[in-house]
């Protein structure tokens, strides 16, 4: 284990056991469809890559970057589009993928987006849910793991750009963002 972590919570092994169901339950869901799978940057980029090889579909990915973190542990409340879709979601069954939904300010602005640019449909799939973190109402449709109330990193998930290319998720010493 990384030495700034104090424990890890969700193994490589487990992780990707639920990629796999992931995977298999949106095979079964959008069979026969070309759903737009669309990844939030950076954080989503592992499962992204993981669960879309899982699909046993036809699938066209696309990429948002937004932020309302910058480099702490908090949310600014603000979210700001730093790279748009290159596809038009018009008519499109769309699926979000999120690493995680903590306040839900991130989600709650994606999906009034893509519902207002004419989506035929949006799902919310997020590898892991903190409802203890939720600022909006909003309850995503596929939840891979319910996590406590702690700063979690690695599998995607940064702190301060850091961690995100642990193979599994774990909760950071608080020591290491007191510090700064
Ligand atoms: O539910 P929320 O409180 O909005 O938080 C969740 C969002 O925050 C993180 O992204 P961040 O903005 O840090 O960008 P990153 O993915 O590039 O790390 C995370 O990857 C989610 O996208
Ligand atoms: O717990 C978290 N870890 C990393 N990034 C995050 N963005 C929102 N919550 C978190
Ligand atoms: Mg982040």
């Amino acid at each position: 284990m990384h030495s700034e972590l104090e424990k890890i919570l969700i193994s490589e092994e487990e992780l990707q056991q639920k990629v796999q169901e992931i995977g298999n339950q949106l095979t079964k869901e959008y069979e026969g469809k070309f759903p737009l799978v669309i990844g939030v940057l950076k954080g989503a980029l592992p499962f992204m890559a993981d669960v879309t090889r899982q699909m046993d579909t036809h699938v066209e990915i696309d990429f948002m970057d937004v932020s309302s973190y910058g480099s702490g542990t908090v949310t600014s409340g603000e979210v700001k589009i730093i790279k748009d879709l290159d596809t038009s979601v018009e008519g499109r069954d769309v699926i979000i993928l999120e690493d995680i939904i903590d306040s839900g300010i991130t989600l709650n602005y994606l999906i009034s987006l893509i519902q207002h640019r004419g989506a035929n449909s949006v799902k919310i799939v997020t590898l892991l849910d903190k409802p203890s973190g939720r600022q909006v109402d909003l309850v995503p449709d596929v939840v891979g793991f319910t996590v406590p109330d702690a700063f979690v990193v690695g599998y995607g998930l940064d702190y301060s750009e850091r961690y995100r290319n642990l193979p599994y998720i774990g909760i950071l010493k608080p020591e290491i963002y007191k510090e700064s």
